[in-house]
């Protein structure tokens, strides 16, 4: 299931221009400063943006290349983003069965499925609520049991924590690397919080104007900051971390 990736996207002052692979069941936390190309890559693996040159292969299968582009919903890619987007004339149950379906499941199977998901997120007393019912935190967990009831051999995840508040976002957290760990899905996560990069990934690739600057195991990068960025995002970890930096006092 390792997802392979070479790629030329070209923005407005520069090409996004990355080589990376994600090996299967692991986790690579992406970094950088705004207009970076984040978003570019995450969107060009999902297949919502072509790609120039290069070449994208998940598991042996090539999702596109310079004449290929294998559309977003034959791509057994999954997309969380901060933005549940669930469909609001649908109560929870619906929206994960609507991801079951998708995965390949028959109507009653999904529907079981569904069902499963709901009880093993601790949501029964909402499995009848539409999305507007639901609080920010309830809304991510059925979106990211609609995301893995697909069954994607990739879950790209951008920035789902952004909205929630720390708490919400903690629990997130451990609920993604859970469900991530016990399903052995590999996944992307896009965040701008080491936290998270820490919480959640195996390894970190740090980007700036498109380009590669630190790629390679989490701490590492953060151990060795390449340079004024990652050195203040490892600065946000708590003072009590492991790999926390701490400023030095004059
Ligand atoms: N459709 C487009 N055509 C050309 N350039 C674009 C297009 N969309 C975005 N860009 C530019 O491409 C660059 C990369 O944008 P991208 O959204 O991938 O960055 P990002 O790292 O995800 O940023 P953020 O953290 O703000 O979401 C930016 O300079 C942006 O202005």
């Amino acid at each position: 299931m390792t997802l392979e990736v070479a790629l030329r996207v070209p923005r407005t002052g520069f090409d996004v221009d990355v080589e990376f692979q994600v090996p299967a069941g692991s986790t690579l936390a992406m970094m950088g400063p705004s207009g970076s190309g984040k978003s570019t890559i995450v969107h060009a693996i999902a297949g919502i943006q072509k790609i120039a040159a290069g070449r994208i292969e998940l598991s042996g299968t090539v999702l596109a290349d310079a004449k290929q582009h294998r559309p977003p919903h034959l791509r057994e890619v999954g997309l969380l983003g901060q933005d549940p987007h669930l469909f609001p004339h649908q109560d929870a149950l619906k929206n994960i069965a609507f991801g079951a379906r998708a995965g390949g499941l028959d109507k009653a199977a999904a529907k079981a499925a569904a069902a499963e998901w709901i009880a093993r997120l601790g949501l029964e007393e909402i499995a009848t609520h539409r999305p507007e019912a639901l609080s920010g935190g309830q809304r991510q967990r059925i979106a990211l049991a609609r995301a893995l009831a697909a069954a994607p051999k990739i879950l790209l995840i951008d920035e789902p924590f952004a909205s929630l508040d720390v708490e919400a976002a903690m629990d997130m957290r451990a609920l993604v690397r859970e469900e991530l760990e016990r399903t052995g899905t590999s996944a992307i996560v896009v965040s701008h919080s080491a936290a998270d990069a820490l919480a959640l990934a195996d390894d970190l690739l740090v980007l700036e104007r498109g380009r590669i600057i630190a790629q390679g195991a989490v701490q590492q990068v953060f151990a060795e900051p390449a340079n004024r960025f990652v050195r203040a995002v490892a600065a946000t970890l708590p003072a009590q971390h492991p790999m926390s930096i701490q400023e030095e006092q004059p």
